[in-house]
């Protein structure tokens, strides 16, 4: 099945060459997390040709390794960045201020410090205020360049409560005092350029009403802050294009989001700007991870792989649905031969919810096999963390028959670096007083 832009709309895990991938945890280490680039820019593809008329940005949050903003700025998109990290990465990548926007949630006065530095330099980068602290906060520094308004609509959507952003307290200024809020801040002199919104991420067919009253809601906002400023550059609607994580799953139909979308803001005399993430990054990444443990428990088999929560939060987290598959029964008996039963997957955390499937019917799992696990490439290792001081995995991408390290697993040491550093330069500042008192006693004994 093909859709708009040349590519089918879903990368499934079952399509994954096992043969392929299998090899690539003995090489790399495992757990391991694999990124296609080339599904990348597939992905981008069709969202422009969804989108045309639109501005795209991508989310970097969604996966912020270097190559995958590069590909996605070569393929025209700009980089929507929600720390000064996140600003400093796009930049590295080669993009120009005019392509990067960064959106403020509460942002730590180091991120503004850098910000409005990086500003200086790069006068043409956007900021999205969600509040008038964060207005305030950018004036106190002498920021006057170009503002874009987040609001709160009000109206919500995702595929977890907590990824549902439209109506959480936490996000952007209520859409009833945005153009009070737009137009105090051009009064004071900043280039208010946009208003911005995101309902939630991972926003299905299903909740289509919700998205168009979103965008509808939208279109009327903007038309009055577009007068209340004398013309506004962009509307923003956010990302959050979900994607099927389970097999049976259909995929969002981006022909009637893009018509719904044309159609609240048509009359609007603003550019589109949309800006999702996990849209184009995760069906184009897997992680690998091996088995190490086969055990009868009382309901079921408990598969024990070298990939926990710590690698892979969603599942944690949200109650994610993740396929899973196993590469060693698929590449060397074709999975023909294997019993299949119940298993849950878990990893090597101290937590019980560092579980990938409960009780989920998989080939039998022996230890040593290979086990990938699908949609990764969003919100995999950018959640992934170091508790239990577990260093956390290298990346390697594809990219038109080429395999490349990305980014390399962590060390122990890398983990522990910043507490021995401390240390050692506390007994450095300690030794330096020390030094200081016994200059001063030689003085005094001359
Ligand atoms: C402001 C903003 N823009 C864009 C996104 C991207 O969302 P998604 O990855 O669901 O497209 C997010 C994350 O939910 C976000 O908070
Ligand atoms: N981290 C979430 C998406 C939230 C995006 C940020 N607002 C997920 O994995 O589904």
């Amino acid at each position: 099945m093909t859709d708009v832009g040349g590519s089918p709309p879903v990368r499934r895990l079952s399509e994954w060459d096992a043969a392929e991938l299998q090899p690539l945890a003995a090489e790399y280490g495992s757990p391991l997390y694999v990124l296609d680039l080339e599904r990348v820019r597939q992905n981008y593809r069709r969202l422009e040709a969804a989108f045309p008329d639109a501005d795209v940005l991508y989310a970097v949050k969604a996966n912020a390794l270097g190559d995958v903003l590069s590909t996605l700025y070569e393929e025209g998109a700009g980089l929507e960045c929600a720390s000064a990290g996140e600003v400093q990465r796009a930049l590295a990548a080669g993009a120009p201020g005019s392509e990067i926007h960064y959106t403020a949630v509460n942002p730590p006065a180091g991120d503004l410090d850098w910000i409005v530095d990086a500003w200086a330099e790069h006068p043409d980068l956007t900021v999205t205020a969600g509040s008038v602290d964060t207005i305030d906060r950018l004036a106190d520094r002498g920021y006057d360049g170009r503002l874009c308004l987040r609001v709160n609509p009000g109206i919500d959507a995702g595929h977890h409560e907590k990824v549902r952003t439209g109506a959480a307290a936490k996000f952007g200024v209520p859409a009833e005092r945005a153009v009070d809020v737009l137009e105090d801040a051009a009064g004071r002199g900043f280039d208010v350029v946009g208003v911005h919104a995101h309902v939630g991420s991972g926003v299905s067919s299903e909740q289509r009403d919700a998205h168009r009253e979103f965008v509808a809601r939208m279109g009327d906002l903007a038309r009055d802050a577009a007068g209340a400023v004398g013309g506004l550059e962009f509307v923003d609607i956010g990302g959050g294009f979900g994607v099927p994580y389970r097999e049976d799953e259909d995929p969002l139909n981006l022909e009637s989001v893009a018509d719904a979308t044309r159609d609240a803001l048509g009359k609007v005399d603003a550019a589109l700007t949309i800006e999702p993430g996990r849209y184009f990054v995760a069906d184009a990444g897997v992680l690998l991870t091996t088995v190490n443990t086969v055990k009868a428990a009382r309901e079921t088999t408990v598969t024990g792989v070298d990939a926990g929560l710590t690698t892979l939060l969603r599942p944690a987290m949200y109650d994610a649905y993740h396929p899973i598959r196993n590469l060693t029964a698929d590449a060397n008996e074709r999975g023909s031969s294997r019993e299949r039963s119940p298993q849950t997957v878990a990893g090597p955390i101290c937590e019980s919810g560092d579980v990938f499937c409960t009780a989920r019917d998989l080939p039998d799992s022996e230890r040593g096999d290979r086990l990938a696990i699908g949609n990764a490439g969003a919100y995999g290792y950018e959640m992934a963390s170091q508790y239990n001081t577990r260093p956390r995995p290298a990346s390697v991408v594809l990219d038109d028959g080429d395999v490349r390290l990305a980014r390399r697993r962590e060390t122990i040491a890398d983990v522990t670096r910043p507490e021995r550093e401390a240390l050692r330069s506390s007994s450095a500042d300690r030794k330096t007083d020390h030094d200081r008192a016994t200059d001063t006693d030689n003085e005094r004994d001359r």
